[in-house]
């Protein structure tokens, strides 16, 4: 059976593929001081607590932190007996080679959005993952990943605002009542959240005038329904998408071994 492991900036999932569906997925924050004792000992409690009791072979592993990779290898050898395909190594094979300058190092994620979106959409796509960072990945109509846009993420505006202004809070995202604010709170929010409503088309728009072609635009990433609700920004919503990719790029590199 397989181990997902997605590694973003703030969160780590971890997914158990059986080959046809998601057994379970647990999140846990990323650290990269965390060893492959402790990774054992939190993911072995959790599968207990779920009744599951599955052998796991295979592991796969992408990560935008390049620290937590060397603890992670360690935890798929010593405990599931077996060398981890890491995405963006160059033993781990793409369906389809990215189209960037040469020399630049693409998000390990965005590989794996490009692979997971295009299994089940085709090209041309937009894919937009509100992370960390929020990040659109364009793909083109063959399924290669051709670069894209990084923005800052929603909840890393709304900390810079806090961090940066003695009299700012700190704040979580919610869709504002109304766009005027008559309290602090409501100010900021106002401003993140209508800001990025404005972010997304605008980026969407130009990307597609850019490209001269039709392109549906799927987004993930735990804060993407909140903006879907409040205007039709995007084709679909996949809140496995990352996952589904990972299954995606360890199927290829089964078949093309
Ligand atoms: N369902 C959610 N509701 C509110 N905040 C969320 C939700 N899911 C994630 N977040 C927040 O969104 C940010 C990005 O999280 P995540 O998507 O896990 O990022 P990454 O993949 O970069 O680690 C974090 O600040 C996280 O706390
Ligand atoms: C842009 C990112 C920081 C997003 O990471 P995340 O928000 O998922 O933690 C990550 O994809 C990354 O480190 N990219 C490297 C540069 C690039 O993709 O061009
Ligand atoms: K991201």
């Amino acid at each position: 059976m397989l181990l997902a492991i997605d590694c973003g900036n703030t969160n780590t999932v971890f997914s158990i593929w059986d080959g046809q569906q998601f057994l379970a997925t647990w999140r846990t924050s990323t650290e990269w001081q965390r060893t492959a004792d402790q990774y054992y000992v939190w993911l072995s409690t959790l599968m207990r607590f779920q009744n599951l009791d599955v052998h796991i072979d295979e592991v796969i592993v992408s990560s935008t932190v390049p620290r937590v990779v060397f603890n992670l290898r360690v935890f798929a050898d010593r405990y599931y007996n077996c060398r981890p395909l890491v995405v963006g190594k160059p033993d781990c094979l793409l369906p389809k080679a990215p189209r960037v300058d040469e020399g630049t190092q693409v998000g390990p994620d965005r590989l794996v959005n490009t692979a997971g979106a295009f299994d089940r959409h085709g090209g041309d796509l937009i894919v937009v993952d509100f992370g960390t960072a929020t990040t659109f990945d364009v793909v083109a109509h063959d399924g290669a990943y051709v670069g894209g846009v990084i923005a800052p993420g929603v909840n890393l505006s709304l900390e810079a605002l806090h961090n940066a202004a003695a009299a700012l809070p700190h704040v979580d995202i919610s869709k504002p009542q109304a766009v005027v604010g008559t309290n602090t709170v409501a100010c900021m929010q106002s401003g993140v959240f209508w800001g990025y409503i404005g972010l997304v088309r605008e980026i969407c728009a130009r990307i597609k005038a850019e490209r001269g072609v039709a392109m549906q635009v799927i987004s993930t990433g735990g804060l993407a329904p909140l903006f879907q609700q409040a205007e039709t920004l995007f084709d679909a919503f996949e809140d496995d998408l990352t996952m589904h990719g990972l299954t995606v790029i360890h199927q290829y590199n089964k078949d093309n071994a």
